[in-house]
């Protein structure tokens, strides 16, 4: 007999979800889960609206948005809710930036991607419930981190975390295009979740020819307005692990010309506390040719990214041991 296949966990799962649970945290998961289990949404359809959540504190700010604390009634579970105003959106030009972003995020489904959990809109405004990252901003991080770069086995660890990140979005054709630590969120765990799908694009096949992104991390090819394909990606995380490591994109310049022109003859400059594997890294990357650089799965096997994840795995936990589990991603 065929079984048909079943979408959304039971009660009689509950067992088998919960194996993986530390002792001292089932009680209140297993709580958790019946609740979220006996919502009327879950597993049907079910039209959400801001009644739904209890609205909190005020987490951040944005060019179109703000961003609360809120908490689904039901279950008591937490969201980051990011509420927008449509007049704004429509002043702005922004709707379909938007949709896209909505219509991208809300299929991509991995541990460093921010999870869209749900959306929805009434007359003036849509909300967008999604996933906490506790941290706010990565590029917060970084200015407060001592000479505004963090160290390498930090730098390679986060590396690795978009890299994995792209990966799955490129097997799922989608090229994000618009990757900077402004655009990267941060967890208490020290996990990175890649957000802000406004400039991604989805890609059956094509190249595509759309100048986006940020100037101090536009790819040559992008710069003379050629066609390009989602190596765009591995050119940016080239510059993205340049900036972990030295604390400024290695193109910026005073001006746009200049950035260009750098960004065009592959000027780099390597400052001399930077590692040979470091350099070999961002140097395989920042490729003009496409095909050249580095693939993303190569970028997680590179000696230096695993190298730097065990350091940083066996650092967490010095910093667990000296400032407890809430503090490790301080500066
Ligand atoms: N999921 C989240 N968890 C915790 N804080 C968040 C979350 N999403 C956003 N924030 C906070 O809210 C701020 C604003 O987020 P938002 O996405 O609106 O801004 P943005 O990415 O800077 O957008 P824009 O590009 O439109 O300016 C972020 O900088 C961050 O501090």
């Amino acid at each position: 007999m065929a079984h048909s296949r079943v979408k959304h966990a039971t009660r009689n799962h509950l067992p088998h979800l919960m194996s993986n649970v530390p002792q001292e945290c089932q009680a209140p998961i297993k709580t958790m889960c019946l609740k979220m289990m006996s919502h009327d949404a879950y597993g049907k359809p079910y039209e959400w609206s801001s009644r739904d959540f209890e609205m909190g504190a005020h987490l951040g700010r944005g060019k179109f948005g703000r961003v609360y604390l809120a908490r689904e009634r039901h279950s008591q579970y937490l969201v980051a809710m990011k509420v927008m105003f449509k007049e704004e959106l429509r002043k702005g030009n922004v709707q379909r930036q938007v949709l896209r972003e909505i219509e991208i995020q809300s299929r991509l489904k991995h541990p460093n991607i921010l999870r869209l959990l749900t959306w929805f809109h009434d007359e003036t405004r849509i909300y967008l419930a999604l996933e906490i990252a506790s941290e706010g901003e990565l590029f917060k991080h970084l200015r407060s981190a001592p000479n505004h770069r963090f160290d390498e086995p930090r730098s390679a660890k986060y590396t690795y975390q978009v890299a994995n990140a792209l990966n799955y979005c490129h097997l799922n054709n989608v090229i994000h295009r618009d990757l900077k630590p402004e655009n990267i969120l941060l967890t208490s765990t020290d996990d990175l979740k890649l957000a802000d799908f406004g400039w991604s694009a989805h890609t059956p096949n094509n190249k595509r020819r759309t100048l986006c992104g940020t100037l101090d991390y536009l790819p040559p090819e992008m710069v003379d307005g050629q066609t390009y394909d989602d190596s765009v990606d591995q050119w940016c995380l080239g510059v993205l692990c340049y900036e972990f490591l030295v604390g400024n994109a290695p193109f910026e310049s005073n001006n746009t010309d200049n950035t260009y022109m750098k960004i065009r003859r592959l000027q780099i400059h390597y400052p001399s506390h930077l590692s040979q594997g470091s350099k070999e890294l961002i140097g395989l990357l920042l490729r003009k040719k496409e095909q050249g650089r580095l693939s993303l799965v190569e970028v997680m096997t590179h000696p230096w990214v695993k190298d730097g994840m065990a350091k940083r795995a066996i650092q967490l936990q010095q910093l667990i041991n000296e400032r407890g589990k809430e503090n490790v991603v301080k500066n």
